[in-house]
């Protein structure tokens, strides 16, 4: 039986809230309205709410029925004969993303929003050692190539995948680097810099796959410097990518998450330690379940009011001093900070209406992605102990890696082997088809989204799943969802773009009262969105960006003043920047912070 219908159990609190926040209504001087009820907006007004005094009103917009925009998690079906009951919940789908990486600075800080929503009861973890943590795949050659996970894996075993991938390394090591000093901004496609320093082979089949995985988007339009630091740093300081992966690698954090990690693990030591050996991270109810309980929490907190189905129509800034209008079907509110969560193309709709435009905010394309979600009876269905695969990128000038696979294919996930410990009694093979993307219209003979039939493209799932893994029997359990302008392509100079839009948001108009955050300029992981609102509030806080006394003017992308270029690294704040938003290289902090 295939089955759309869902059956959906609703999160029950256990989260107390803070006793000093529910004491009588204080009378409000300020109003900072927060425009989205993403993660990211639901994070700027959690922040917020922790921050500023209980006088400050805090105003979350949502123009939908539900928070958590595209991370959502659905039940579906039955697990036993007690719909429902314990242990007959039915099977879980993730919708969206569906789990994080505890790793870096936006790692810990989600893990501290996890322990601060007292949430930590309902994590599952994968432990970094997990074959499903170490096994990747990716599908090539019409088969299933498993990449090696270790040294020793290299040399035992070579996929058709993997010919000619060492020596490409080696020789890479060898190569000479690009003259930053002739291109300060220094960025190319995620492609080019890989052809180049690796070769086409690597570029298409590896790099191609691994931005499948992450943007569902194109490797020839995105951008390396925002998209894959790691190697546009690793370049940049050590020459190559591989002599910089055998040093250490260039380390991302700046000062300021530095400092940030550092208090967080102090809290909890034990907890911060058994997160750092796992390679991701969800939660038995999904990913849902973290937006779901910021928002309760939010809707305990006195100062702080959740406006659902209210979607914002209008934003006007008034003269230099005064506040800013956001309209709304319902009604008008005057703000003195808005904080902006929004897609950077409906901010720019937004401001448009008001004649008020920002550079760049309709620059970056967004794909479309349809996400199929199959679970089977059958808890071995597939022969395999990884996350999932992903598929190399296709070019005009070279033979697709694959003759079987329907086009548009992105990849699959295993999901019950990737997360296991979703459904209590476990019976179940969980697939997520992933499709379209970049490949849209090839994925679907250019159909746009909107006409796309959901069953045409179930039935293109199956093809899939059929074609790659040989699973011909019918699902027990299907959903099919189609996420139009899901992901942000941050093409080929964006960070350029952010500097001007950073500038822009310091011209008179906006100075002061109007901040961004999310997905469309910083990182589009979840623990990036979670870690940049972050960020956002406390500069404000510090800068008295909230006050009638603001130091410095905070526009949620102060770091790109001192990321990338020389100073970047390792080097110096420059006149009037926050010294603790310089980053630092690997081992000069280690003093500091283990001290
Ligand atoms: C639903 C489609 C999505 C695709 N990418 C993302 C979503 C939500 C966003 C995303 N996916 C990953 C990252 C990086 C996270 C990080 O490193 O911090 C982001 C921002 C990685 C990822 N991709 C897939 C999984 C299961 C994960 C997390 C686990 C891991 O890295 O080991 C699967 C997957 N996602 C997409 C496709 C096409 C795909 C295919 C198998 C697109």
């Amino acid at each position: 039986m295939l089955s759309h219908s869902i059956f959906f159990e609703s999160h029950k609190s256990s989260y107390h809230p803070n006793p000093t926040r529910t004491t009588p209504p204080m009378p409000v001087s300020h109003q900072i309205a927060v425009l989205g009820g993403g993660i990211s907006g639901l994070s700027a007004a959690y922040y917020l709410s922790q921050n500023v005094p209980a006088t400050t009103k805090i105003v979350l917009f949502e123009g939908s029925k539900r928070v958590g925009g595209w991370i959502e998690s659905k039940r579906v079906g039955t697990c036993g004969p007690e719909k429902g009951k314990p242990g007959n919940e039915g099977v879980l789908f993730e919708l969206g993303p569906r789990s994080l990486r505890p790793k870096g600075a936006g790692g810990v800080v989600a893990l501290d929003l996890i322990r601060n929503l007292s949430l930590t009861d309902s994590l599952l973890t994968v432990p970094a050692t997990a074959p499903s943590a170490r096994n990747r795949y990716i599908y090539y050659h019409d088969k299933i190539n498993v990449l090696p996970s270790s040294g020793p894996s290299l040399l035992l075993s070579r996929p058709p995948i993997m010919r000619g991938v060492i020596s490409s390394a080696i020789s890479e090591a060898f190569r000479k680097p690009k003259d930053y000093a002739t291109d300060p901004d220094g960025d190319e496609s995620v492609y080019a810099f890989a052809e180049r320093r690796f070769g086409a082979h690597v570029a298409r089949n590896l790099v191609g796959s691994l931005v499948h995985g992450i943007y569902a988007g194109d490797a020839r339009e995105l951008s390396l410097r925002s998209t894959l630091r790691a190697l546009y740093d690793n370049e940049r300081v050590y020459g190559s990518v591989v002599r910089g992966v055998v040093k250490g690698g260039v380390e991302i954090e700046t000062f300021r998450e530095k400092g940030v990690m550092w208090r967080s693990r102090r809290e909890d030591t034990d907890f911060f330690s058994a997160m750092e050996n796992m390679s991701v991270i969800g939660f038995r109810e999904g990913m849902e379940a973290l937006p779901r309980r910021l928002r309760e929490v939010l809707e305990t907190i006195e100062n702080v009011e959740v406006r659902m189905e209210e979607e914002v129509t209008f934003v006007k800034m008034g003269q230099e001093g005064e506040d800013i209008k956001v309209e709304t079907e319902k009604g008008a509110i005057h703000a003195s900070h808005v904080i902006s969560a929004l897609p950077a193309p409906t901010l720019h709709k937004l401001l448009s209406a008001s004649n008020q435009p920002l550079p760049h905010l309709n620059h970056n394309p967004y794909v479309d992605v349809a996400v199929v979600n199959l679970a089977y009876d059958n808890p071995k269905l597939v022969p395999y102990d990884g996350f999932g695969f992903l598929t190399p990128l296709t070019t005009d000038d070279h033979p697709p890696a694959n003759k079987t696979t329907p086009p548009g294919t992105l990849g699959v996930v295993f999901d019950s082997n990737a997360m296991p410990g979703q459904e209590p009694t476990g019976q179940y093979t969980k697939l997520t088809v992933m499709l379209g993307g970049h490949q849209w219209d090839e994925a679907f003979d250019g159909t746009p989204i909107g006409a796309v039939v959901p069953d045409e493209v179930l039935w293109r799932a199956m093809d899939v799943v059929k074609a790659t893994l040989g699973v011909e029997s019918p699902p027990l359990y299907a959903l099919t969802n189609l996420h139009a302008n899901c992901i942000p392509q941050y093409r080929v100079g964006h960070h350029t773009r952010l500097r001007e839009l950073h500038a822009a948001l310091q011209s008179p108009v906006y100075k002061h009262r109007l901040s961004v955050v999310g997905n469309s300029y910083l990182g589009v992981s979840v623990p990036d969105c979670i870690k940049n609102a972050r960020a956002l509030v406390e500069e404000l806080v510090a800068a008295g960006g909230l006050s009638e006394e603001k130091a410095r003017c905070v526009t949620g992308l102060n770091r790109v003043e001192v990321e990338g270029g020389e100073e970047g690294i390792g080097g110096e704040a420059g006149p009037g920047e926050l010294k603790d938003s310089v980053r630092v290289k690997k081992g000069q902090l280690g003093v500091v912070m283990n001290g």
